[in-house]
């Protein structure tokens, strides 16, 4: 079979392992991202970038400041959408986040939240006039905008946001006001130097009562001098953790005034007398929210592929030590160890990049669903949305540091690119609702299904319905190979069932004893761990769903890919396995052995199913990670291009330590 991964002149060992593949990479990578002709178009995409030398980097941006950071990715988004030309805007999802991502990196950059909630929310909130006037200036870039919802004080718990806006009915105006500093808007990205618009959530008054958090389009900036309106006091946030090309930024209104028209009227309204029209349902305002949840998490799955594509690259080529005496060093990747640390990984990353493609689609369902006022699946997208961007997130974090953990000193280094893809990624778990926070929401949801299911009605979302099924009293389990998804499936759904009605028992004593908050609260430990379990159910069985539909020559590998990632989710919970003796501790050693058997079986395939993920070097953006495998002449020119090389001798070294050790030496 032909290996387009192969090329002359690569790293003999990384050759090897590609001329051991199994499967067809191209019908691989075809499945992978949804189709050949998805697949082509990356590869035209790419051609694209990579010709276009202005999409580039002068230098690797680890060597730059935060400054120069923020002009190269400033520069580099107009460049970027200077030439949306070359994609099919329709499709953000697919060929719009892999345009940017190969281009912007994970700096992120000045109009990162205009893409992904500024024109999101015009979208969804503005009726149709507000949509006529205000969508095409953004699509246009006459403007360019941000979300700012969190504060100083509040980020999580919406209902208290601080930040008011006072309906006068005489002018037909808001008064936008910071009444305190905790009312500052705080964390919006590109707020700080580079949007001249925003959504600005703030506390609705109208008539003299509160109407809760809404959403208003507020302009920031002079158009001319971009100088802060009068009453707008913004600014950056400093240098985080991650994302230092994007301005985060901080903003105070000072009884700033809006025309009423700039309150984004298509769910909730105030007439010009000051009459307050309440939305179809009450959470319709946070659809922006929902929409980033769902998107996010095919980004998140893309960052733990890449994880996973540096670090089975890298031990690939790394020899170190023996597994037999005096027979030579082995590739890091024969240790039984280091396949166990990096497999599960990439088996999640296809979990998760396959949970991706249902949270669109369902997404999608819903939306065409409210363009006919239908709120129906709306519980059910925020469940599904806030449960997978919790769970995900989190498996990606920690699966991004264990694949930098395994690559040694080497992983520690910028030139790994793991503190870039951690520091870009773990924020997932913040933003959008923090992890625990929306997990709980997911309990609410479960705790609801089984109120119904102990009431008898049978009326449940087919996410749930699990809850309500009689289900095993032991597992079917009898051998590694003669367990069927269905059995894996059905010995999860145990598990999971068995969480929601603990936690839901827990809950319903604890409601005797106290008000329905104080329970919750003493229940929630708990209610986050049937949230997860809930998930990571949805997770296998959407994984083992997918592997059913892939081409009949890839099932296999597929299979023992998915079944990986079952499998040790069972064993490393395996004491809830045991409850009410459902499962034994010879099944579960037997399960144990089948991840054994799974890492071995990938083990030949490894470097190819990460091949297949279609990275090009232009996005992982890894010295160690690089598809040629030739890892260390490419450090030593990485190292050689750190400012502190421009000069032999540093004239901080004339400073402090020349003195120093003159000093030592003429005092002996
Ligand atoms: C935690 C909640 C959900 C609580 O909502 P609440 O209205 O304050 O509380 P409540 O009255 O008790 O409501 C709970 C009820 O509201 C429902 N609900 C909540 N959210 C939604 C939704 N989106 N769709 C449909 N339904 C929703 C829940 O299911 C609850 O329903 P229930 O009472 O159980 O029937 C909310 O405060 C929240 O969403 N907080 C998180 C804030 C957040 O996500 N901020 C994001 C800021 S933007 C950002 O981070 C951008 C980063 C982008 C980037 O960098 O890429
Ligand atoms: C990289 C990044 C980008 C961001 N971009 C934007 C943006 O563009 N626009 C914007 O508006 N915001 C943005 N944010 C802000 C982000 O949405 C909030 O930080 C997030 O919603 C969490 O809120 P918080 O900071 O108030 O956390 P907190 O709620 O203060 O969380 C702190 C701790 O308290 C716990 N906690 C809080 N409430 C509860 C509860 N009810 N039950 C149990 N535990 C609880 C949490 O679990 C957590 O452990 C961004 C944040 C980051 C990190």
């Amino acid at each position: 079979m032909s290996n387009r991964w192969i090329q002359p002149g690569d790293n003999v060992d990384i050759t090897n392992e590609r001329k051991k593949c199994t499967f067809d990479i191209e019908k691989m990578s075809a499945f992978i991202h949804g189709g050949e002709d998805k697949l082509q178009r990356r590869r035209e995409i790419l051609e694209y970038v990579k010709s276009n030398k202005s999409l580039g980097d002068p230098q690797p941006i680890e060597f730059m400041t935060r400054n120069e950071r923020v002009e190269n990715a400033s520069r580099k988004i107009v460049e970027m959408t200077n030439n949306t030309d070359q994609i099919d805007g329709s499709d953000f999802f697919g060929e719009g986040m892999y345009y940017q991502a190969l281009t912007m990196g994970r700096d992120l950059h000045a109009m990162s939240l205009h893409y992904v909630m500024f024109i999101p929310t015009l979208q969804g909130q503005t009726d149709d006039e507000q949509l006529d006037h205000w969508l095409s200036l953004a699509i246009a870039r006459a403007i360019v905008g941000t979300y700012a919802q969190t504060e100083l004080g509040h980020g999580t718990n919406l209902s208290k946001l601080e930040t008011t806006a006072h309906y006068d009915p005489k002018t037909e105006e808001f008064v936008l006001n910071s009444p305190t500093i905790t009312a500052a808007k705080w964390w919006p990205g590109a707020l700080g130097k580079s949007s001249n618009y925003a959504v600005v959530v703030a506390q609705l008054y109208t008539q003299g009562e509160c109407k809760g958090p809404h959403p208003f389009i507020v302009q920031l900036r002079e158009m001319d001098t971009h100088k802060p309106l009068k009453g707008i006091t913004l600014g950056d946030i400093g240098p985080k953790l991650g994302i230092n090309g994007s301005d985060n930024g901080f903003l105070l209104f000072d009884h700033v005034r809006i025309p009423r028209r700039h309150m984004l009227m298509r769910y909730s309204k105030v007439l010009p007398d000051g009459t307050y029209i309440k939305p179809q349902h009450s959470k319709l305002g946070y659809g922006t929210m929902v929409f980033v949840r769902s998107i996010m998490i095919k980004d998140q799955a893309s960052q733990l592929g890449a994880a996973s594509t540096i670090a089975i690259r890298y031990a690939s080529v790394r020899r170190q030590g023996e597994i037999i005496p005096n027979s030579g060093e082995v590739q890091i990747l024969d240790y039984q160890t280091q396949q166990y640390r990096l497999f599960p990984q990439l088996a999640r990353a296809f979990a998760f990049l396959f949970a991706a493609y249902e949270i669109r689609d369902l997404y999608m369902k819903v939306t065409e669903q409210l363009t006919h006022g239908n709120t129906e699946l709306l519980p059910e997208i925020h469940a599904l949305s806030s449960g997978l961007k919790s769970v995900v997130s989190w498996d990606t974090a920690q699966g991004i540091e264990q694949c930098r953990l395994a690559c040694g000193g080497h992983g520690y280094s910028q030139a790994s690119a793991f503190p870039e893809i951690y520091g870009y990624a773990v924020g997932g778990c913040t933003y959008e609702g923090e992890n625990i926070v929306m997990l709980q929401q997911v309990a609410r949801f479960l705790m609801k299904a089984a109120e119904e299911v102990k009431k008898g009605s049978a009326n449940l979302a087919e996410i749930c319905a699990y809850i309500g099924r009689k289900g095993e009293q032991h597992s079917r389990f009898t051998s590694v190979d003669s367990y069927r998804d269905e059995d894996i499936v059905s010995d999860l759904e145990y598990v999971a069932r068995q969480q929601v009605f603990r936690a839901y028992e827990k809950l319903r004593k604890a409601q005797q004893q106290a008000n329905s908050e104080t329970a919750w609260n003493s229940c929630s430990v708990e209610l986050c761990k049937t949230s997860r379990w809930h998930v990571r159910l949805y997770l296998v069985k959407n994984f083992l769903a997918k592997v059913s539909t892939a081409p009949s020559d890839l099932r296999a590998v597929l299979h023992d890919v998915a079944r990986l990632y079952a499998f040790d989710i069972i064993t490393s919970s395996s004491g809830n396995f045991y409850e009410n003796g459902y499962m034994r501790e010879d099944q579960m050693n037997e399960i144990r052995e089948g991840v054994y058997k799974c890492l071995h079986r990938i083990r030949p395939n490894a470097v190819s199913l990460v091949d297949s993920w279609d990275y090009d070097d232009r996005e992982l953006k890894s010295v160690l990670g690089r598809r040629d495998g030739n890892v260390y002449p490419a450090l030593l020119e990485w190292a050689k291009q750190s400012p502190l090389n421009k000069t032999e001798v540093l004239p901080t070294f004339d400073k402090y330590l020349g003195p120093m050790m003159r000093e030592a030496k003429s005092k002996l």
